[in-house]
């Protein structure tokens, strides 16, 4: 039987004897090559990267937990288009610190009390980062991402915005916008749907977008600009759940992400430029704005006399010098602030109303107290000092934050290798993100932590939990806005306890949590308002 030498023994076979005699490496290369197609070189190359993309997935995960291989190149990015908060939870209970890589990003989930603290106050290691679209929406020169000393010059002319002088000052502006969209909200339920129950997420949304913009730029805004606003601000929002996905291509959420952005930008420089006149006129403060711009003109005109060489008294010097800020730039920070606000603000304002719906007799005791400050006038103004000093009030919005924190996740960027533990260290790039839910509903410090108990912040030693008290961040970045936004929704749930009787459908979902960037009841929260009549 004839036997195939080349198949016993390449040698054996003549040809390729000949070939080996021939031998040399240039030979092999260009014989590979030469039969290799461009098919061939794609697929190589692909694996190549396959191989080197998990390679590195495994070596950043080192001891942490997280799954043991990655699906090429994307990661769970599919996941991050629909989060779903029990995944996230698993991820936080799975360990202190756990990991995903989604396309280039390598990221760490801080998720105990004390991790996340750990990266909130770890700032020569990390600096937010936001999500990679963050930067194309804000703008990468948007001071949220300045970091170390310029940022900490920064928010200190912005502390000015936030003392509770300045809030008192915004309360009545507040309080304006909330009887409107009250009045709203009745006609919606009682006219238009004929006592119908509807999902009022998206008419909460509205309403604080109302309510910041009034806060941040008064009466400069027109209504049809805020509706447009709250409407777009939905794409700003889906834009940002499209976690590192490292382009905006055309027609994508992040592209018309982007596109309202560009659109709320122009908005907020346009008001900007209005406040500057206005205020150099002498008109009253009564928005953050004005208030900035005032301080701006005050602290030029000082600069301006000294220059001068006039004869200046100590005491007439602004207690902050800042310099002056371009319309867009202004515009800029007045976009973070919206963009800091909205989500949050919304989340709690929704939990809030299906909250108390749900525990009338709470409800019955923020009304009881809420008359009793106004002297049993319903329509009598409160100032921050009278907002903040009832107890029940007080109490269920605090336990609001806690029991559903609109904030679950901060992202956090590595600038450099983070040695976050003794054991583990997460590489330079990587985000790392601290989580705010274990903290919060942790046994120790909040005893019950999954039942809904504001006794604990009124008779408990809650407030004595500061440590755990991550609703706002800690460290550097703290949320500016935290006195602020806790005396609004105050006062929110306290007028409207006074002008509303609301009624809440349960459905299976309600008490379902739905991740769009904040977190809210998986039904939308069903809801029927009603005028209550004094
Ligand atoms: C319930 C409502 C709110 C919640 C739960 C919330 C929560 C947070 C959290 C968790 C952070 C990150 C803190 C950190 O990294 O340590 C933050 C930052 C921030 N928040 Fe809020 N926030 C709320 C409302 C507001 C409002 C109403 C404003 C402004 C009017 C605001 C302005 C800011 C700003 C400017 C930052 C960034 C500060 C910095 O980087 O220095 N927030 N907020």
């Amino acid at each position: 039987m004839a036997v195939n030498g080349t198949f016993v023994s390449p040698t054996a076979d003549a040809k390729v004897a000949h070939q080996i005699a021939q031998l040399n490496v240039k030979g092999i290369v260009s014989s590979l090559v030469n039969g290799m197609n461009g098919w061939t070189i794609a697929l190589t190359l692909l694996l190549v990267c396959v191989a080197y993309d998990q390679f590195k997935y495994i070596w950043n995960k080192g001891s942490i937990v997280g799954p043991n291989f990655k699906t090429p190149f994307i990661g769970p990015f599919l996941e991050s288009v629909h989060p779903d908060f029990n995944k996230y939870h698993q991820k936080w209970v799975s360990g202190p610190l756990s990991c995903v890589s989604v396309f280039h990003k390598f990221v760490v989930i801080a998720s105990t009390r004390d991790m996340a603290r750990k990266v909130f106050n770890s700032p020569t290691f990390v600096k937010p980062c936001v999500v990679d679209a963050a930067y194309k929406l804000l703008r990468p020169e948007n001071w949220v991402f300045l970091d170390g000393k310029p940022h900490v010059d920064y928010r200190k002319g912005l502390n000015g915005l936030f003392t509770r002088q300045a809030i008192n000052q915004y309360i009545p502006g507040l309080e304006e916008v909330y009887n409107d969209y009250f009045k709203r909200f009745v006609h919606k339920s009682q006219v238009e749907l004929g006592g119908k129950p509807t999902p009022f997420m998206p008419e909460f949304r509205e309403m604080l977008t109302a309510i910041s913009c009034r806060t941040f730029v008064g009466h400069y805004m027109n209504e049809e600009t805020i509706k447009k606003i709250a409407d777009d601000y939905y794409l700003i929002t889906a834009a940002l759940e499209l976690v590192n996905f490292p382009i905006i291509l055309p027609f994508t959420k992040s592209w018309y992400g982007k596109k309202a952005a560009d659109m709320v930008l122009v908005e907020f420089t346009k008001c900007a430029a209005k406040s500057k006149v206005r205020m150099a006129a002498g008109g009253e403060k009564e928005c953050i704005l004005d208030f900035w711009v005032a301080q701006m003109q005050e602290s030029e005109a000082w600069r301006a006399k000294v220059a001068s060489g006039e004869p200046v008294d100590e005491s007439e010097k602004p207690s902050m010098l800042i310099r002056d800020f371009t319309d867009f730039e202004i515009s800029m920070t007045l976009f973070t602030f919206l963009f800091a606000s909205q989500d949050a603000t919304s989340s709690a304002a929704t939990w809030l109303f299906q909250i108390m719906a749900d525990r009338p007799e709470i409800l019955d005791k923020v009304r009881e107290e809420n008359l009793a400050m106004r002297n049993g006038d319903r329509h009598a103004h409160l100032s921050l000092d009278q907002i903040e000093s009832m107890p029940w009030t007080r109490a269920v919005v605090k336990e609001v934050l806690r029991y559903r924190p609109p904030v679950i996740m901060v992202p956090y960027l590595a600038k450099k290798d983070f040695p976050i533990t003794d054991t583990y260290t997460a590489p330079k790039g990587s985000m790392v993100i601290p989580a705010t839910w274990l903290a919060l509903h942790d046994q120790e410090a909040y005893p019950d932590p999954e039942s809904f108990v504001p006794e604990r912040w009124i008779t408990g030693d809650a407030d004595k939990q500061t440590k755990n008290w991550l609703v706002f961040g800690t460290g550097p970045h703290y949320c500016l806005g935290q006195v602020y936004a806790q005396a609004n929704l105050m006062l929110m749930i306290g007028k409207a306890s006074m002008l509303l009787d609301w009624k809440h459908t349960i459905t299976p979902k309600s008490e379902e949590i739905k991740v769009f960037a904040t977190i809210f009841p998986m039904d939308d929260c069903l809801l029927t308002f009603s005028e209550r009549k004094a």
